[in-house]
């Protein structure tokens, strides 16, 4: 069994991991679908349904898993300019490599591909990584690896950022920006773990605070997983860009002699995903029979960027740097190792001698598709270097991986499923019961407001009764009370009536009697009407003769006066005779007046009643 550790020459490192995700319950073998392109957001591309899993055994099979190789020779730097001898010769055509080791001897090499200086960043990702990714995209594990000397161009070709110009964008930008077109569900999700292994520890360049990071082995599946690691979800490229920035600003980095920012750890990308609609598929053609359970494909990407391989006597490292440069080569050896094994078939696969080796176990030889690009300078200063990374190049490029199909069932989804809806129910049970309480709330104030209403009509009621019954009673009192009035009234009306039939019997007796005194009067007034007529004619003799009576006074009276005047002439009643009347006004009879006269005559009163009678 050839040995890695025998042809890498010790050297230098800087790796570097893209890791995308696996499912470690339920795995079934698959085969690798045909190659094409990567899926768009309008039209995702589904899995052939029918592929049948089984492992590449031999010839094509054989061929389309095993590990692809690429190689790519750096452009010359200042330092390459001081020697004119370069020790390759590219024949990209031929997809072959010529190393030189003098003017006498060289050597040719097969790859997958071979890059020239001059070959673009774009290039260099269709032809290396591009593939992995549709095939990661499809539900596969995928691995891109870069190896090679320090200096060469690894970090270059696998993590360039490319912000300012585009085409400089490197193996893990580009890689992600197909697999975000890809991921246009919303039930896709894109994560990555961005790590490093430093000094024999997994470091997370997301997280710088989480070092020593454990490895777990499912010894079920053989999948490996870092369950301490930082996992961030993607939001988008420029999101994953500043991820990038972020991790390799963590990243252990030195000024070598060879390399003026050479990367002391191995980079890994760890990118993982699920693709709900693949899954449907699935669930309904090929893997569940009926249970109903939904199923998930999760598929992991890694990308690797290595610490590069130095020799200590050329880097010129020292102190700390040669302890790192111990470490670098001591896992680039059990990588070599591992990778020995693997391309002869070994029934045993030193994958626990190094942290690199045990977490590449299922991606590098393991279950993933993988393209391993190796980089190399032209100078033949560096030959050695460079024949040995060729010859890794050489021996990987013999391993041939057990591509599979990773399903499982999804039972975290169908749990969240489940919960959601017993969440839903749960909301709308507790919807309802509000409801209901507010409803048995509403009802019970209605109720309540009723019961009052109830309580204020019936007091009103009662009042109304109690006036309607004092009412009554005051009503028929004073009905009895009327009646008794009435009865009195008629009572008395009746007696009135009874005191008027006697009055009118009376009066009629009276009305006789009046008649009759009427009758009798009338006899009377005749009577007294003769009688007044009588006394009429009395008054008139009466008169007459009191005139005369008068008149003779009067002259009688004249005569005296005369006499009194003239003493010669003697006094008409010289005896002593004097006459004097008396008149009495305010007596008086019945229709008649009775004036009484006196007359004095000498001594003697004589009384005379005149009658006045008025008819
Ligand atoms: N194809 C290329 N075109 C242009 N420049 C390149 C190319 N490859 C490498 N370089 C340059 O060479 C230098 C070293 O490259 P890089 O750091 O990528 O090497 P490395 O293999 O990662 O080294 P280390 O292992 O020490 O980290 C860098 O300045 C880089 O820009």
């Amino acid at each position: 069994m050839a040995s890695l550790a025998t042809t890498i020459v010790p050297a230098s490192t800087r790796p570097a991991v893209l890791w995308m995700a696996s499912n470690p319950r339920s795995s079934i073998q698959r085969p690798a679908p045909p190659a094409r392109a990567v899926r768009s957001k309008a039209s995702p591309a589904k899995r052939p349904a029918g592929a049948t899993p089984r492992a590449p055994s031999s010839g094509d099979d054989a061929d389309a898993c095993r590990v692809r190789v690429a190689v790519r020779l750096r452009p010359r730097n200042n330092e390459d300019l001081h020697f004119e001898a370069d020790c390759v010769e590219l024949q990209p055509e031929l997809r072959r490599l010529k190393l030189r080791k003098n003017n006498w001897i060289s050597e040719s090499y097969k790859f997958d591909e071979v890059f020239t200086e001059n070959a673009s960043q774009k290039r260099v990702y269709q032809v290396v990584a591009k593939p992995v990714v549709e095939s990661v995209l499809n539900g596969f594990n995928g691995t891109v690896m870069a190896y090679g000397q320090t200096g060469t161009g690894k970090t270059y070709t696998i993590g360039r950022l490319g912000k300012s110009d585009q085409s400089e964008r490197g193996i893990m930008v580009r890689a992600m920006e197909d697999i975000l077109v890809d991921t246009s569900s919303a039930a896709d999700t894109v994560a990555i773990s961005y790590l490093q292994i430093y000094l024999e520890s997994i470091q997370d360049l997301l997280a710088p605070e989480k070092k020593n990071i454990a490895i777990v082995d499912d010894p079920r599946t053989g999948q490996v997983f870092l369950p301490g690691a930082a996992v961030i979800t993607v939001r988008d490229l420029d999101h994953f860009q500043q991820l990038l920035q972020i991790g390799e600003s963590n990243r252990h980095v030195a000024n070598t002699t060879m390399n003026t920012e050479s990367s002391r750890s191995h980079a890994i990308l760890m990118r993982s995903s699920k693709g709900k609609e693949e899954c449907e598929n699935i669930a309904r053609n090929e893997v569940v029979s009926g249970d109903g359970l939904p199923v998930i494909i999760k598929s992991k990407l890694l990308i690797v960027d290595l610490a590069g391989s130095e020799r200590i006597d050329k880097s010129g490292s020292e102190g700390h740097m040669l302890e790192e440069a111990k470490f670098i080569n001591l896992s680039l050896t059990s990588l070599g190792k591992c990778i020995n094994a693997l391309s002869e078939n070994s029934p045993h696969i030193p994958t626990r001698d190094s942290k690199l080796t045990r977490l590449l176990h299922d991606s590098f030889g393991g279950s993933a598709r993988a393209s391993l690009i190796i980089t190399i300078g032209p100078s033949a200063r560096y030959y050695a270097e460079t024949a040995s990374t060729i010859m890794f190049g050489q021996r990987a490029m013999k391993v041939v991986n057990m591509v599979k199909y990773k399903v499982e069932f999804d039972y975290e989804s169908q749990c969240r499923k489940l919960q959601e809806q017993v969440d839903s129910l749960t909301e709308e049970s507790e919807r309802q019961q509000k409801f209901r309480s507010k409803e048995k709330e509403q009802m019970e104030e209605k109720l309540k407001i009723c019961e009052n209403s109830l309580a204020e009509l019936e007091k009103n009621l009662t009042l109304k009764s109690e006036q309607h019954q004092l009412e009554s009673f005051t009503y028929q009192k004073t009905l009895v009370e009327t009646a008794q009035k009435y009865e009195e009234r008629i009572a008395d009306l009746t007696k009135q009536l009874e005191d008027m039939h006697v009055r009118y019997e009376n009066s009629e007796d009276h009305l006789t009697c009046v008649q009759k005194l009427l009758r009798k009067n009338e006899k009377l007034i005749e009577h007294y009407q003769m009688e007044h007529s009588t006394y009429q004619k009395m008054l008139v003799e009466t008169t007459q003769m009191c005139e005369k009576i008068i008149a003779d006074l009067s002259q009688q009276l004249e005569e005296m006066n005369t006499s009194f005047a003239n003493p010669e002439q003697p006094f008409p009643f010289d005896n002593g005779t004097s006459v004097q009347v008396i008149w009495y006004s305010d007596f008086h009879l019945f229709w008649s007046y009775v004036f009484p006269v006196v007359v004095e005559v000498g001594s003697i009163w004589i009384f005379l009643p005149l009658r006045l009678v008025f008819g």
